[in-house]
């Protein structure tokens, strides 16, 4: 008796973050670091359909840059990055689009729908949802087939959103030449959520949060502004795969969205973790 009273304490003690978050929209960015086991990735998913089921708007924009590379190396061409973008050839990201939208993406939605969620997987370039232009050349290196985001058409996302659905996004964008573009993920988040000004923007990747030293997982800071995010970018505190994310969260709140977190996706539960208890877990970036 008394477990079954402690489970619904549990379920009871959720109850305001329901309230407060019920009709908001969640944008969630699973990322490919985060892919790590098929036991939590499921746990993953319950998380996103038990958000929907109690009224919440759930939106997921997903990487998958390991995948995209194991393919291209298993075809033999070469992965190579600048400024942690994708070098993108027009050979490459055929592959690019293969792995996203035919693999990864729809790997989640079938998940998703076999828990009960209504998923619908998109890319960029269903209804123009993602305009881009190609990407200009950074210190003089050409990105290929990258593209620099110009524009999201929101509309899709309400209407599907409007109908019980959960959109679920691959980074590919199309250009002005009807072209695909390969864009980074964390980038998309942030201008997803952004565009819909949604209440969270929710980061899953491989480590617990921001790090005060790179090297020590105990240093996770729990609160960081805007301002100390770009004073640890300038120290080289931030680098690598946390400054696209770092940025998503900083463009995002200057546009209007409430909260954004990067948080361990690695671990079971990581989005009830964040949304339903009172300290939350991982790094929170706020003005
Ligand atoms: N200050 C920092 N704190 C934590 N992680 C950091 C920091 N600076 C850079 N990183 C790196 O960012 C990585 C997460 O980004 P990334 O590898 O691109 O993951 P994802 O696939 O989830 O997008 C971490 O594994 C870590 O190596
Ligand atoms: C331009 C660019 O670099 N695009 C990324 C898109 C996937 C991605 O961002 O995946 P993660 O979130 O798992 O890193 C790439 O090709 O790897």
């Amino acid at each position: 008796m008394d477990t079954l009273i402690h489970k619904a304490n549990i379920l009871t003690e959720a109850l305001p973050y329901i309230q407060q978050l019920s009709g908001k929209t969640v944008v969630i960015k699973y990322g490919g670091n985060a892919m790590i086991s098929d036991d939590i990735s499921r746990t993953i998913m319950q998380d996103i359909t038990l958000l929907k089921y109690v009224g919440v708007n759930p939106i997921v924009v997903h990487g998958g840059g390991p995948e995209i590379t194991k393919m291209l190396e298993a075809l033999n061409i070469p992965s190579k990055f600048y400024k942690g973008l994708r070098i993108t050839t027009k050979e490459a990201m055929e592959v690019v689009q293969m792995v996203l939208t035919g693999k990864i993406n729809k790997d989640i939605v079938s998940q998703l729908n076999f828990l009960g969620g209504k998923a619908i997987g998109l890319c960029g370039k269903d209804a123009n949802l993602i305009e881009v232009e190609p990407m200009e050349p950074i210190d003089g290196v050409d990105l290929g087939y990258v593209g620099k985001i110009k524009n999201i058409n929101c509309k899709v996302l309400e209407i599907l959103a409007r109908d019980e659905y959960i959109p679920v996004i691959a980074p590919i964008g199309v250009g002005p030449d009807g072209h695909s573009y390969n864009i980074n993920a964390d980038t998309v988040a942030g201008e997803v959520a952004a565009a819909l000004k949604a209440e969270k923007l929710i980061f899953l990747t491989d480590v617990d949060g921001i790090r005060k030293d790179p090297q020590d997982p105990e240093s996770v800071i729990s609160v960081i502004t805007v301002e100390e995010v770009y004073d640890l970018i300038d120290k080289g505190i931030i680098t690598g795969g946390m400054i696209p994310k770092v940025k998503g969260c900083i463009k995002s709140i200057e546009r209007g969205v409430k909260r954004t977190h990067i948080v361990n996706g690695t671990i079971p539960h990581p989005i009830l973790l964040e949304i339903f208890t009172d300290k939350g877990i991982g790094t929170m970036v706020t003005r």
